[in-house]
């Protein structure tokens, strides 16, 4: 049976990887902003990919910690849907962010045990998305694509009153059990569909997505 789940690949680094996405069904692609990533990229190198994503596909754009000039200049060069804060972003930035760029913000949130969880009510009040993701290790030099999961069973039944999407170490083989357990409705990836850090793979791409949407 097949399920109206919802996917993002995030991380896309060139149009077959674009290509791949969008073909497979993806609701969102991902752009990274983040020098120290191997998925970042360029303004220039972003423009022309976002050019290629067909209406209703959404363009989501991967910032940490940015401050008002570089999401100024970010969307003065790219056209961007939706802003993913994937830093140290406080609640009041947040709203901050949504009234200066007019976009809707999905806060990523990395969770590792309990003690995690009050972050995301806290972001639930002010951002449009949550990223549910998996708290980095320390000293990891990226905040997120770690392709490192979480406990699943820390979220199970949990609620929030925006829309939620759960990432962290997804992959073709465990995405499905990570649907059921959650009750997520969106999923994002991007280790899980690469062949090396940056490198993305059609045929993962179109796994990842069949298997998360039950097909
Ligand atoms: O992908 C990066 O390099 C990256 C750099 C800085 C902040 C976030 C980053 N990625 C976030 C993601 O790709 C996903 O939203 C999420 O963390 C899941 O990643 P993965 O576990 O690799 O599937």
């Amino acid at each position: 049976m097949a399920y109206d789940i919802r996917v993002k690949i995030c991380g896309i680094t060139d149009a077959a990887a674009r290509d791949a996405a969008v073909g497979a069904g993806a609701s969102y692609v991902g752009f990274a902003f983040f020098p120290k990533s191997p998925r970042h990229l360029t303004h220039e190198a972003a423009r022309a990919l976002a050019l290629g994503v067909p209406p209703g596909v959404a363009k989501v754009a991967l910032v940490v910690n940015a401050d008002d000039a570089a999401l100024d200049a970010l969307l003065a060069a790219v056209p961007i849907d939706m802003l993913q804060l994937h830093g140290a972003e406080t609640p009041a930035r947040v709203s901050e962010v949504k009234a200066r760029t007019g976009l809707p913000v999905m806060k990523a949130v990395g969770l590792a045990d309990e003690a995690d969880l009050p972050a995301l009510a806290e972001h639930a009040k002010v951002a449009d998305q949550l990223l549910v993701d998996a708290k980095p290790p320390k000293g990891a030099e990226l905040p997120g694509g770690n392709g490192l999961a979480f406990d699943w069973r820390l979220i199970a039944g949990r609620r929030w009153p925006v829309p939620w999407m759960l990432a962290g170490g997804l992959t073709p083989a465990n995405v499905a059990e990570a649907i059921r357990l959650t009750g997520a409705r969106q999923v994002d990836v991007s280790s899980g569909v690469e062949t090396a850090p940056g490198v993305k793979d059609a045929d993962r791409i179109a796994a990842f997505v069949a298997a998360a949407k039950g097909g």
